[in-house]
């Protein structure tokens, strides 16, 4: 079977064609209290209603949209309890196997059917995890299906953990982003995500489908001056996560430093991309470090071309304090430095001269306007909760910025940011329930072609807790231009 291959990522609304996904595995239901925060969880999640209730929705939007034969007319039987979700379980004979809704599991599998492949990342496993010699053994000897469960969830037998689950595996934003026909890979800053990027290291550089790409791969490294020097000097440890990376048309990026991206790893990836002629421009967004942010596509997502969705702290009458008195303005009450935002945009020709922006607005703005040609009176910047205090920062919260463009102004989104709905609502997108849509399609009485400027709202309860939204758990690897 020919294996379809094609990579190709120009921007974040394209209609999404082919993309990498992880359903939650059990890894998720072994998070405890005591760890929830250093897993980078909020809270402990109910594991089969995330999966039943939630995810399962998000597989069959995807499938859809994406992939319609492996699941038109067919919903019935699957979502039958008979079925025991077999067809959402990676490795069960009925598993939906797609090859544009790719499992992250299966190309996981598939490669460690290589004993040499095998061998490097069980030991590699081991030594990022201090793993005895024994069971570096031991763990040779399972089957690959057994052995990529075990690199999820620190199990074999769902009773003994011999290491630590990566519960964020389903926030493939974070691994790595196709930018044009490249691939960048993360460098994750927080310790409960290296063996993601370790795992999705090898993946990338031997599994079939991304075989014509592996000249193409980007890695970053840590620079001699932070491993020389002491801890504490101006030399910045070299880390990257996904959601800090935006390919906002084939020309241009959009790259964060935040809590997870250093202003180094920022640096080396325009550097990269400039040289290897990637793009042309691109653009540092820095958002203030703290845990409610993280990455950049936690505070604003695009829609479509003309259409984003914010949150007010960076809106051209925020950022500039224009909403405040004279003397309040002058005294800057409301932000602190180390709070402000900080957008800086350079042009390959021309890196000695860069330009500034004083808000996020004005830079979305000037994505639409000078990037992807839209008419700047059509730009629409929709806020986190309608930009009232205190629903636009409880929205944020739960990722009411962190949307994923299915195409064009078809956007998916959590169902419990009320008023971020109404304000879509208001800006003219229909908001349809994923159910009732799935509903339509499945019964013909809609076809995915005929949605236009709609948010779709998923069930959230559980996967909010674990603060990411589609954006993060999605990591597209072709969309139309
Ligand atoms: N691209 C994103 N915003 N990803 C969200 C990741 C959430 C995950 N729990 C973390 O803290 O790492």
């Amino acid at each position: 079977m020919a294996v379809d291959d094609s990579i190709q990522v120009t921007s974040e609304t394209g209609r999404l064609r082919r993309v990498l996904v992880h359903s939650p595995d059990s890894g998720l239901g072994k998070v405890v209290p005591s760890k929830a925060q250093d897993w980078l969880f909020e809270d402990i999640v109910h594991l089969d209603t995330i999966r039943r209730n939630e995810y399962d929705y998000y597989v069959k939007l995807l499938l859809y949209f994406l992939d319609e034969r492996k699941i038109k007319g067919r919903l019935a039987h699957i979502d039958d309890p008979a079925s025991e979700r077999a067809f959402y379980k990676p490795g069960h004979r009925a598993f939906y196997h797609s090859e544009k809704v790719i499992e992250l599991q299966v190309l996981l599998t598939e490669i460690l059917e290589s004993p040499s492949i095998k061998s490097q990342l069980v030991a590699s496993v081991c030594a990022i995890e201090a793993c005895s010699y024994e069971i570096q053994q031991e763990m040779m000897g399972y089957t690959p299906a057994a052995l990529a469960r075990v690199f999820f969830s620190g199990t074999y037998n769902e009773t003994v953990l011999i290491f630590p689950p990566i519960p964020n595996f389903i926030f493939t934003r974070d691994i790595g982003i196709v930018i044009n026909n490249h691939i960048l890979l993360n460098k994750p800053k927080k310790e409960a995500r290296k063996r993601e990027a370790l795992i999705a290291k090898y993946i990338f550089y031997h599994h079939p489908i991304f075989a014509g790409y592996r000249d193409r791969i980007i890695e970053l490294t840590d620079t001699q001056h932070h491993f020389l020097l002491p801890k504490d000097s101006a030399a910045e440890k070299v880390t990257l996560e996904g959601g800090d990376v935006m390919v906002v048309s084939k020309d241009h990026i959009l790259v964060g430093v935040s809590e997870r991206t250093s202003r180094e790893a920022a640096a080396q990836v325009v550097a990269h991309l400039f040289e290897r002629g990637v793009v042309s421009k691109a653009t540092i967004v820095r958002i203030p470090n703290k845990r409610d942010y993280m990455h950049i596509d936690t505070v604003f997502t695009q829609v479509k071309k003309d259409v984003w969705v914010m949150l007010g702290d960076f809106s051209r009458e925020r950022t500039k304090g224009l909403q405040t008195d004279d003397i309040h303005r002058a005294l800057r009450i409301q932000t602190h430095k180390a709070d402000r935002l900080e957008i800086i945009q350079f042009e390959k020709a021309d890196t000695a001269h860069p330009r500034f922006f004083e808000s996020l607005e004005d830079l979305l703005i000037d994505v639409s306007v000078s990037d992807l040609g839209c008419a700047a009176e059509d730009v629409r910047i929709i806020l986190s909760g309608n930009d009232e205090f205190p629903y636009d920062a409880r929205e944020q919260w739960t990722d009411s910025c962190n949307l994923l463009a299915l195409r064009e102004g078809v956007v998916l989104g959590y169902d419990r940011n009320d008023r971020t709905t109404e304000a879509f609502r208001m800006a003219g997108f229909d908001i349809v329930d994923v159910r009732t849509l799935l509903a339509d399609l499945e019964a013909g009485r809609l076809s995915v072609d005929a949605l236009n400027d709609t948010l779709v709202l998923m069930p959230s309860a559980e996967l909010s807790r674990a603060r990411g939204g589609f954006h993060c758990m999605s990591m597209p690897l072709l969309r139309d231009e």
